[in-house]
């Protein structure tokens, strides 16, 4: 089974590149606006500037309280490379229920987002809450994975907002098919594309059940942005579903 390779270049904007996964000499470089490839959509210059600078400085002040998560495994303590907090987005006893809900991070929520800019409310329509991610370098990522769904139901819509350095987001098929064995055309299994300042990414379902994301870390692939450096904040919209909640908690215990 071959294995697909990403190809970067950061020179395009509405659209990325993406590899397929037959034989390196037979791969395809394919430039494909994103929600050609995958169930996600790309929108740059999503808020006025002036808001996202607002949005930008407030949250660089914010994240320094903001927490490293830790968890065990087998006996030894692992940090995650970035710190993160939660904001409510105009239902605080969501943020309460999530509190205890067991995740990994340490969740502060002492700033409300309820009052914020009307825009950003629009881009939240549906969520409860917004996961904010700080990654002060390229030295800090996040590894591939779906958004757990015992919090959010099935088939969640998720938005997220990148603000600061532009970082490299991965979007990759979940379960690897060999479409070759099965005598189709190859599909996409692995795409890369570059966030700037202010681009709003929402990935539709099935993106959480079918496909993994990754910011990956980085040598080359961090554009400083003048207000933050080499740092990148995120907000990820989502709606917590406590009655999911609640059934993922027993299956999972
Ligand atoms: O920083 C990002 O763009 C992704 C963050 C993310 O995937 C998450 O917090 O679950
Ligand atoms: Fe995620």
């Amino acid at each position: 089974m071959s294995v697909p390779t990403a190809l970067i270049n950061d020179h395009l904007d509405a659209h990325f590149l993406a590899t397929d996964q037959r034989p390196s000499h037979k791969r395809q470089k394919r430039e494909l606006a994103l929600d050609q490839l995958t169930p996600c959509e790309l929108i740059r210059d999503f808020l006025p500037e002036d808001l996202a600078a607002r949005l930008l400085q407030q949250l660089l002040k914010d994240s320094e309280s903001w927490t490293q998560g830790t968890w065990w495994i087998a006996g030894k303590e692992h940090t995650a490379p970035r710190s993160s907090s939660y904001y409510s987005v105009g239902d605080r006893e969501a943020l309460e229920r999530h509190k205890d809900s067991g995740n990994a991070l340490d969740v502060s929520s002492r700033v409300a987002m309820a009052a914020g800019p009307a825009s950003l409310q629009t881009a939240a329509q549906l969520c409860t809450y917004a996961l904010a991610n700080l990654y002060k370098d390229g030295q800090q990522g996040v590894g591939a994975h779906s958004d757990k769904l015992t919090q959010l139901g099935p088939r969640p819509t998720i938005a997220s907002l990148s603000l600061g350095a532009s970082r490299l987001f991965r979007v990759r098929r979940a379960g690897t098919v060999d479409a070759a064995a099965e005598g189709r055309e190859p599909a996409v299994e692995l795409a890369d594309l570059m966030l700037p300042h202010n681009t709003l990414v929402i990935m539709f379902p099935p993106t959480q059940e079918e496909w993994r994301h990754e910011v990956p870390k980085t040598k080359s692939q961090c554009k400083p942005h003048p207000a933050s450096g080499t740092a990148r904040l995120n907000l990820t919209f989502r709606s917590l579903k406590p009655e999911w909640q609640r059934i993922g908690r027993v299956n999972e215990s």
